[in-house]
């Protein structure tokens, strides 16, 4: 029987600059796709960690050019990711519904996320964004700029900002909407647009990344998935990763997860959100599970033959 399924992308779906993200979104649409021709009603959900480092980038270069740009926040270049992933993916998504026959409406939907100002993660930045650097090139651009960077899980060095947890999200009524109407719905891309209730109605973006994995537990929650698939460049979720006593992990259950956290198998920036997130979504309700897996095995994985099931 067709599940609702909230599927997490992360980088490896979505490349890292324009030309690698248009080849990507055509392998990632298949995988999508094969879910979708099986009955399963797809959310998706994306991380924007590159792209939105290089609009924010640009967006800093204006300025530089013409110090009368009023500067873009963060918050407006989070929206810029969304639009501009979205519309690359909702496209592929499209084309290969329709080259396997299926009439289904695509679209991608800009969604704020409601944070909390007094968030500790506001004092302590950790959500890598942009580019890879050397420990040189991050110094010099630190001192220059007055950003904060660090080294990202053994992959270079990159800025990192705050990273406040998702409380909710605004658009969830229409995400809804689209989902139960039969629609596929792209949503909450880069963790959502960070946002803060103000007084009165208003909303006002926040100087942050959101993680995606917990906003799609968090998205997968309010549209009462079955299941979170979180893929992303590994087939399974190891102990020891790295290391020659590695082993790849096949189902955790809520206690195990938790007693590995503790250990420190899952590196923080990189697998760790994403075995909390979906520890977070497993403990939601006892039907629900997570899925971590490759995203050519999503698939495989949704048919129980691969990933690792935390349930
Ligand atoms: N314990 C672990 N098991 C499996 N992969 C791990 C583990 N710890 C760290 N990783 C690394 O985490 C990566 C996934 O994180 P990341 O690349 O940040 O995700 P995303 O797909 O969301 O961009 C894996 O490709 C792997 O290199
Ligand atoms: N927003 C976010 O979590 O992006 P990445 O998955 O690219 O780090």
């Amino acid at each position: 029987m067709g599940k609702r399924i909230v599927i997490a992308l992360g980088g490896n779906a979505l490349g890292n600059n324009l030309p690698e993200q248009m080849i990507a979104v055509k392998q990632t649409s298949k995988a999508i796709v094969d879910l979708i021709e099986e009955g399963h009603e797809v959310v998706i959900s994306h991380g924007n960690g590159p792209q939105v480092g290089m609009i924010q980038k640009a967006m800093a270069s204006l300025n530089a050019v013409d110090p009368k740009q009023y500067p873009i926040p963060l918050s407006v270049c989070g929206a810029m990711s969304q639009g501009y992933i979205g519309y690359d993916l909702q496209n592929a998504l499209r084309e290969e519904l329709l080259d396997r026959g299926i009439h289904k409406p695509v679209s991608t939907l800009i969604t704020q996320v409601v944070v909390d100002p007094e968030d500790p993660a506001f004092k302590k930045p950790t959500k890598p964004i942009g580019s890879f650097m050397t420990e040189e090139a991050a110094k010099k651009l630190a001192a220059e700029k007055g950003y904060t960077v660090m080294e990202d899980a053994g992959r270079g060095w990159r800025r990192v900002v705050a990273s406040p947890r998702p409380q909710h999200i605004v658009e969830i009524e229409t995400i809804r909407t689209l989902v139960d109407a039969g629609q596929v719905v792209v949503a909450a891309g880069g963790g959502g647009i960070p946002v803060m209730e103000t007084e009165g109605n208003h909303l006002k973006g926040v100087p942050a990344v959101i993680d995606k994995d917990f906003c799609s537990a968090r998205l997968a929650e309010s549209v009462d998935a079955d299941c979170l698939i979180i893929l992303t460049a590994v087939e399974k979720v190891a102990i020891n990763f790295g290391k020659p006593n590695q082993e790849w992990l096949d189902e955790l259950t809520p206690e195990r997860a938790r007693q590995l956290i503790s250990e420190g198998h899952f590196a923080p920036g990189s697998m760790l959100p994403k075995v909390q997130a979906a520890l977070q979504f497993a403990e939601s309700k006892p039907e629900r599970y997570a899925l971590i897996t490759l995203l050519e095995k999503a698939k495989d994985g949704i048919a129980g033959k691969t990933g690792t099931i935390i349930r």
